[in-house]
């Protein structure tokens, strides 16, 4: 799978920010004072444990969770400003579960990501064939356009809503856990083109994800979250730290560099699961 060969369109320049946001449940606040920049042609990991924040904290930069406090900001204009269409021309997200709509074909699936562009009378996407083509052929599912979406795996739905959102051609990609469900290949191909997007076509995508090897290998920033608040920002190698590590997720948390390819391995610490076990005879 490659961008390469993606239509040129020329999105405005953006970036995305939440600023001192405050994200509540009814009375119950679950994001405090949390402060992120997306910008153009970078990637931001958000990381940290179960119901740190992370989906919530990615859900308000896309409009879809109400602030109680805090200003969410895409370029200099404040984002709920902006129409639906507009924002959606700039911002995308693809979310932890999305409905799937039986009896819809993958290649109207993906089609869907048109939706900003497209008139209320007459169709005036008129790149949109060669985009939706691109995006299906980009995450891998080509091969299966006129196959029902509700017939498919976990992992095939989850590349089909992938292809959907880079339809949509914004310059602000959010993607909440976007590798599971998916087997080794896809894993690594969708990293790829999280960091080919930001690469070769200036996209700002902010990612949440469990994998902090795979954090530290594609993002040039993480945020780590902790009960609801943003305790490190930065560089993964700065803020990926044994210390901080085993704080936030309650266990040890060991941080190496692999000699061979020189990134940062993070090595939970488990009673049976990381013991050295005795070389296997051989025969
Ligand atoms: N719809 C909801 N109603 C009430 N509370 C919610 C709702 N969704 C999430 N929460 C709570 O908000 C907190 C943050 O949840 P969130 O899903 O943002 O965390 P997360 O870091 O993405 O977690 P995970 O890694 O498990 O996906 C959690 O305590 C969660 O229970």
């Amino acid at each position: 799978m490659t961008t390469e060969s993606v239509p040129a369109t020329t999105p405005p320049r953006a970036t995305l920010c939440g600023a001192n946001l405050e994200l509540c449940y009814d009375d119950r606040c679950v994001v405090r004072g949390a402060t992120l920049d997306l910008q153009r042609g970078r990637v931001l990991a958000l990381v940290g444990p179960n119901g740190s924040g992370k989906s919530t904290l990615l859900r308000s930069l896309a409009r879809l969770h109400p602030a109680s406090g805090g200003t969410v900001t895409l370029g200099d204009e404040d984002a709920f400003a902006l129409t639906p269409k507009e924002f959606a021309r700039r911002v995308t997200l693809l979310s932890q579960s999305r409905s799937t709509p039986g009896g819809v074909s993958v290649r109207e699936v993906v089609a869907y990501g048109r939706h900003p562009y497209r008139g209320r009378w007459r169709n005036t996407d008129t790149e949109g064939d060669d985009v939706v083509t691109w995006a299906m052929s980009t995450t891998g599912v080509d091969a299966m356009a006129g196959r029902p979406v509700d017939e498919l795996s976990g992992g095939e739905r989850q590349r089909v809503w992938l292809a959907s959102c880079l339809a949509q051609r914004t310059d602000v990609l959010l993607l909440d856990e976007p590798t599971t469900y998916l087997d080794l290949r896809y894993q690594v191909e969708i990293l790829d083109i999280v960091r080919d997007l930001a690469d070769a076509h200036d996209v700002a995508v902010g990612v949440v994800l469990h994998d902090l090897d795979q954090a530290a290998a594609v993002a040039d920033d993480v945020a780590l979250l902790a009960s609801g608040r943003i305790v490190a920002h930065g560089a993964p190698g700065d803020v990926f730290t044994a210390d901080a590590l085993s704080t936030c997720y309650g266990i040890q948390v060991e941080v190496e560099v692999d000699h061979v390819s020189g990134r940062l391995r993070t090595r939970p610490v488990g009673r049976h699961t990381h013991r050295a076990r005795p070389a296997l005879a051989t025969v």
